[in-house]
């Protein structure tokens, strides 16, 4: 049978302060599905992103296609999960938006006409192509949003894990970037408050409170409910 391509296995996790942030989640993404995490602020959604390639390791287990995450299979995971962070700023960090995008081919070891092939690809996956020699710093914050997915495409991982890829966006710029999202094959985990966004691209919803998992099934009828919504922060 095939491997999921995420398996969480009983996951808890509480915060050097102390604050328990993930208790006891088990979920199973099977390969090329796309789910959504949402649940209000504090729910533990971007704790539980940063587990899936080894940034966080709480108590219970993580596999990746199979394969549990350790320190002997870190690195492996990390080239297979591709983590979007919220804010651009954490990822993007070089004087051009090209370099910003060869950074990680170049640091994997890949020849100089294999890094360019790709970060061209990467860079027209998002839409990008024709800012490669400007500042990331100068890019608007949908144009970061891009270029900081393109950091990740270009690794060519099969998950991607985004955490609130709409956030802080016009309306414009957030209908742009679900249009590109939606093309997207890879299997998805998407942190978000923007039920726009899960209804249009996951056909499946899994709800976090308080580091619990409260529901978990079809979109359609996870957030169906205005009383299930209103219950749990998300009308
Ligand atoms: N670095 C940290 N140190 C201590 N506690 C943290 C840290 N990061 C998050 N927390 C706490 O862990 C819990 C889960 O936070 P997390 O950021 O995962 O929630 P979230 O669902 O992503 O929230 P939001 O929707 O606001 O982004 C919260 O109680 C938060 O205060």
């Amino acid at each position: 049978m095939l491997s999921p391509a995420v398996e969480i296995l009983h996951l808890s996790y509480t915060y050097p302060t102390g604050q328990v942030a993930l208790r006891d989640i088990c979920l199973r993404i099977p390969v090329g599905e796309h789910v959504a995490l949402v649940g209000p602020n504090g729910a533990g959604k971007s704790t539980l992103l940063l587990h899936l390639n080894g940034l966080l390791t709480g108590q219970g287990e993580v596999r990746i296609f199979g394969v549990p995450l350790s320190p002997a299979t870190v690195r492996q995971i990390r080239s297979q999960v591709g983590l979007v962070f919220q804010s651009p700023d954490d990822q993007l960090f070089c004087p051009t938006v090209f370099e910003d995008v060869a950074y990680a081919p170049i640091y994997a070891g890949l020849s100089p006409a294999e890094v360019e092939a790709r970060v061209r690809a990467a860079l027209a996956v998002v839409g990008m192509s024709a800012h490669a020699e400007r500042s990331p710093f100068h890019l608007s914050l949908g144009e970061q949003k891009r270029v900081a997915l393109a950091t990740v495409l270009v690794m060519q991982p099969a998950i991607l894990a985004l955490d609130e890829p709409t956030a802080g966006l016009d309306p414009r710029g957030r209908r742009e970037l679900m249009a590109l999202l939606r093309t997207l094959p890879q299997t998805l985990l998407l942190a978000t408050h923007d039920l726009d966004l899960v209804r249009l691209i996951c056909p499946r919803t899994v709800v976090l409170e308080r580091g619990e998992i409260v529901a978990d099934g079809p979109t359609e009828h996870v957030l169906s409910d205005p009383a299930f919504l209103e219950a749990h922060g998300l009308a």
